[in-house]
């Protein structure tokens, strides 16, 4: 059987909040293999972000095992999680995260030059599929929501990650516009067989995904 890009076997995770424990996640099991993509429902507050985080090993679980390709994150030192993190993970965040003295075209290689996998044709058709030739040398406050969300795309999708987790990538964008960004994501997914996880709260975006997945109270359903 090949290995799972991303493994969960029935994680607990909850927060402790003036002094109430909450129970968050209540015995998430999913698997995701290379290739596929998944999209994540489930209302305000259900643990999307929270299962998201716990998949880029921002965060521990408090019961369960999380595996990627095939390495168990659960109880991994921080210099294993930084390495793994690094190597075969990246993350596309709802507000971009862009570095806002770098220009467009730095930003994209930031994560990739740290990795010491910056590959200048790669990044050079990353550019030109998104259509961010003409904006390599913008800042971040130069460029349109929908153009930074293009630039954090090209900035994960740099590093030829085996995991790519989006939390809402699309939800700061009209949805014509943001279909569109879905159209360049999809196609580059499969294009590189990176196993896609995206926490979306729009149908219409949940439904262009082979898989579907909804949280509500802690499971998966
Ligand atoms: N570090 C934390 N400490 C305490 N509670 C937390 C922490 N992080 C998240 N929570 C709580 O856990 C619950 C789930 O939060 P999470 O952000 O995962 O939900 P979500 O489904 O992503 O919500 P949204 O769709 O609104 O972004 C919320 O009630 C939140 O307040």
């Amino acid at each position: 059987m090949p290995i799972l890009t991303l493994k969960f076997d029935n994680v607990h995770k909850s927060f402790v909040s003036q002094g109430q424990r909450r129970s968050i996640l209540n015995g998430v099991s999913l698997s995701l293999a290379a290739g596929e993509t998944m999209a994540l429902t489930g209302e305000s507050g259900s643990g999307k972000s929270t299962l998201l985080h716990l998949a880029a090993g921002l965060d521990q679980g408090d019961g369960g095992n999380i595996s990627v390709c095939g390495q168990n994150i659960t109880g991994l030192s921080e210099t294993g999680l930084a390495e793994l993190r690094k190597n075969k993970i990246a993350v596309v965040f709802q507000q971009f995260n862009l570095i806002p003295s770098l220009t467009a075209w730095q930003n994209i290689g930031f994560h990739a030059r740290l990795a010491g996998r910056f590959d200048q044709e790669w990044s050079d058709a990353l550019c030109e599929v998104l259509g961010l030739d003409d904006l390599r040398n913008h800042t971040p406050d130069q460029l349109s929501g929908g153009q930074q969300q293009r630039v954090a795309i090209a900035r994960a999708m740099a590093v030829r990650p085996a995991l790519l987790l989006a939390d809402e990538p699309t939800g700061s964008l009209d949805e014509t516009s943001g279909h569109k960004v879905l159209d360049l994501l999809l196609n580059l997914v499969s294009q590189e067989q990176t196993a896609l996880l995206l926490v979306t709260h729009s149908t219409a975006i949940a439904e262009r995904l082979a898989r579907r997945v909804h949280l509500s109270h802690g499971q998966l359903t």
